[in-house]
């Protein structure tokens, strides 16, 4: 493609210097361009693009996008006036609209994008269609996966995905949409078949600042969605909301398209009841808009009655039938580090889980309080570099369900963990919870030690926070670290 052909596709951009130059791949990164690349110019939050133009034209950067003309670089030059949205905008153009060539389904929401993503993609699977997946624990198609570094990735980056997914013959893509990701404009230019909405409770008020603005940006999701009513029902756009979140009525009202709505507790098109939770799954009826059924699932927890509710919706929308999505759901097993069972044979329980926000932590714990027959002994932390304010209220909540709590770091980044710790303690010491209750143990390892040292027959102990993650993040370092083998280490330990 030529500089030229890109620059059509920005009604306001200007070419400075030769257009006829040829673009063999696309960089917002100098420290990966290589010979042909074009090289986009992002002013982020901590440095800016434009400042690497340099690097990027000594690595062969055949041109650069800016925002403003760099004089000392003598490469041909396109100005926008927005970079990010440049970004988005080139990606999809040089990778030929791939979001046209899959039905891309997503998952917005604090709570429960990743599991219901997985729930999707074993429907579409179950019926031979070949899903791709993007979210937390990986990106994923054609029997192949790839570590992720965060959730949704940088527009750029997911254009090329979705075409690497489209040229591997996958008719679907399965993606978490984070409220980063939507602030950011990273999904702009992806036409989403179906949006989906969880949940919305509190998190990353450290980036969003108040719930208002992180609601907002939600919003984004369902206000963007195509609004054309195409005779065909398969070539419409719908948004799915939880009924049952107060929010939903914000996105309805956004929205242009037909909205599916599930829940519990109020009227809604896909609407379970009569539900039973066991240490070993959950049961519950279902009416659809295409007839009811009862199904079990593999997974503990009311929420997750929601996430079904959620993959449930989205599939009748794909002419999967009810009784075909009930049977690849009562496969599932669970998804990896969502309340996963550590089994080694001991008389207790042993649970890692990836609550991280005070509405998961309080749905877990409440989860496992349902079917513990001993104590509940809960572990956990909170992240270094994010939302401060969650702190003590995780601590609380920690204490309201369990009957003992190791307060230890999760992933303290830049912070420092001993800071983190006491943040989390104000939330049980403003309670009222004695120090008999509960220890600080900044040291992760060493805290599922002395829980799992403390749990006696019949106890549970809830290591929450980090579930699939196998590394721990400390000041700039990433270490080996996996809640799982940690608690299996110290299960066989001498001890026990
Ligand atoms: C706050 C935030 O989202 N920041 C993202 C943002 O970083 P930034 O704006 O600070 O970028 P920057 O470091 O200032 O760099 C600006 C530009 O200079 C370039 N650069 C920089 C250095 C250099 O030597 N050469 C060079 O070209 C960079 O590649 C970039 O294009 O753009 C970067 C490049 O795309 C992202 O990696 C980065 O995500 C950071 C790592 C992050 O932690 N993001 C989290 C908060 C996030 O997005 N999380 C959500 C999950 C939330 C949920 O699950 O609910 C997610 O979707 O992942
Ligand atoms: N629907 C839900 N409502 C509330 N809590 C949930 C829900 N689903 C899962 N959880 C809790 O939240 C944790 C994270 O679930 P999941 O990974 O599916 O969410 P996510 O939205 O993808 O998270 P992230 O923002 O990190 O990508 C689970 O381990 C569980 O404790
Ligand atoms: N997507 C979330 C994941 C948090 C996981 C937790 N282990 C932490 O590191 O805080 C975030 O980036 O805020
Ligand atoms: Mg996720």
């Amino acid at each position: 493609m030529f500089l030229n052909q890109l620059a059509a596709y920005l009604a306001t951009s200007s070419i400075h210097g030769d257009g006829e130059v040829a673009i063999t791949g696309i960089q917002i990164d100098s420290r990966k361009v290589s010979s042909g690349d074009l090289f986009i110019c992002l002013p982020g939050h901590t440095v800016d693009g434009h400042d690497f133009a340099r690097q990027a034209a000594e690595k062969g950067a055949a041109a650069l996008v800016v925002q403003r003309i760099l004089d000392d670089v003598q490469l041909p030059q396109l100005k926008v006036k927005d970079c990010r949205l440049a970004m988005a905008v080139l990606g999809n153009a040089f990778y030929n609209e791939p979001s046209s060539r899959l039905r891309v389904i997503g998952v917005t929401g604090t709570n429960g994008k990743t599991t219901t993503t997985y729930l999707i993609e074993q429907i579409l699977k179950d019926q031979g269609n070949i899903p791709g997946l993007i979210g937390t624990i990986q990106r994923r198609y054609a029997g192949q996966s790839y570590p992720m570094s965060g959730t949704t990735p940088e527009s750029l980056d997911l254009q090329g995905y979705l075409n690497d997914m489209a040229e591997a013959e996958c008719n679907y893509c399965v993606m978490e949409v984070s409220s980063h990701a939507l602030e950011q404009g990273r999904v702009k230019g992806t036409q989403f078949r179906t949006a989906i909405f969880t949940n919305l409770t509190q998190d990353h008020l450290d980036y969003h600042k108040t719930m208002e603005e992180y609601r907002a940006a939600k919003g984004l999701f369902f206000s963007r969605l195509g609004n054309q009513y195409f005779e065909d029902p398969q070539e419409r756009s719908y948004a799915v909301l939880n009924v049952d979140d107060e929010a939903s009525a914000y996105y309805a009202a956004q929205t242009a398209v037909e909205v599916i709505t599930y829940g519990v507790e109020n009227e809604a098109d896909v609407r379970a009841s009569g539900i039973s939770i066991t240490s070993r799954g959950t049961s519950f009826h279902v009416d659809t808009f295409r007839g009811s059924t009862d199904i079990n699932l593999r997974m503990v927890g009311k929420f997750n009655v929601y996430n079904a509710l959620a993959a449930i919706s989205a599939a009748l929308l794909e002419d999967i039938s009810l009784e075909q999505i009930k049977a690849s759901l009562e496969s599932l097993q669970g998804v990896e580090g969502r309340v996963e069972a550590v089994d080694e044979g001991q008389e207790f329980a042993v649970i890692v889980d990836y609550a991280h926000t005070p509405d998961g932590l309080e749905n877990v714990l409440r989860t496992v309080k349902e079917f513990a027959e001993g104590r509940v002994i809960c572990v956990f932390g909170c992240g270094g570099d994010r939302d401060k304010t969650k702190r003590p209220i995780m601590g609380q909540i920690a204490a309201k369900y369990s009957e003992y709590v190791f307060v230890t770091s999760d992933n303290p980044r830049t912070e420092n963990p001993e800071a983190i710790l006491s943040d989390i303690e104000e939330g049980l010491t403003a309670h009222g919870v004695t120090q008999d209750r509960y220890e600080l143990v900044v040291d992760r390892k060493e805290a599922i030690e002395k829980a799992i040292e403390m749990a006696s027959s019949k106890d549970v102990v809830l290591i929450a926070g980090k579930g699939h993650e196998t590394y721990q993040l400390i000041g700039s370092q990433v270490l080996d670290f996996d809640d799982r083998i940690v608690a299996k280490e110290a299960i066989r330990g001498p001890r026990k």
